[in-house]
């Protein structure tokens, strides 16, 4: 595949715990490409509001999307290749993400309930508490086929999973 034939950005979604900053930052240093964990998009009352164990309604990550959609955007214009993490749980939500541009795919990220609360209990250092895990999933619409998504087992190691999405963007070898 060309690289004018790649994606210009790639979103990793999936619910908190699942891995995104984890993979995103991998998937980064292969590809050479700059990552941007969406968390840092969020204004400063969303982290407030899901510190103190309240999940975040549909009002509340609007203006979160938007923000990131329009960095992706100036990604676009600029020419640049980007990947972000976004949780993107509902199908409406990556519809302001992908905003009718066929250069952004999801990269999602299925896991058991069991692993990754297990991975977000061992976590540390971060304000998203395991107790939101059950809301995440309740939200969660994963993505149908029609939406193209890369969809990879998280249930492996870091560079194995990062092979999984490289092979399934067509870039089997790996790069530095
Ligand atoms: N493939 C893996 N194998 C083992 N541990 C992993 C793997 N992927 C991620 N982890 C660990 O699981 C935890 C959650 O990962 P990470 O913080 O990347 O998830 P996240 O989806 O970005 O979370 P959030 O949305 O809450 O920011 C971290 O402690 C990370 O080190
Ligand atoms: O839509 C949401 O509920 C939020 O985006 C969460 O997913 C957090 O941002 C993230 O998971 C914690 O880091």
């Amino acid at each position: 595949m060309a690289t004018s034939d790649l994606p210009h950005a790639l979103v990793i979604m999936g619910v908190s715990g699942s891995g995104k900053s984890t993979i995103g930052e991998a998937l980064g240093r292969r590809l050479g490409w700059r990552f941007e964990d969406g968390d840092s998009f969020h204004p400063p009352a969303n982290v407030a509001k899901m510190s103190a164990g309240h999940p975040l309604t549909d009002e509340d990550r609007r203006p979160w999307l938007q923000a990131i959609a329009d960095e992706i955007a100036r990604c676009r214009a600029a020419g640049e290749h980007v990947i972000i993490a976004c949780s993107a749980l509902k199908k409406a939500y990556r519809d302001i993400l992908v905003a009718g541009h066929s250069d952004v795919r999801m990269v999602y990220l299925r896991g058991s309930r069991e692993l990754i609360a297990d991975r977000m209990e061992h976590r540390q250092g971060h304000f998203m508490p395991p107790g939101l895990l059950a809301s995440q999933f309740a939200t969660l619409e994963a993505p149908a086929a029609g939406e193209h998504p890369i969809a990879v087992s998280i249930d492996a190691p870091v560079a194995a999973i990062v092979d999984d999405i490289l092979q399934q963007l067509n870039i089997g070898q790996r790069r530095a």
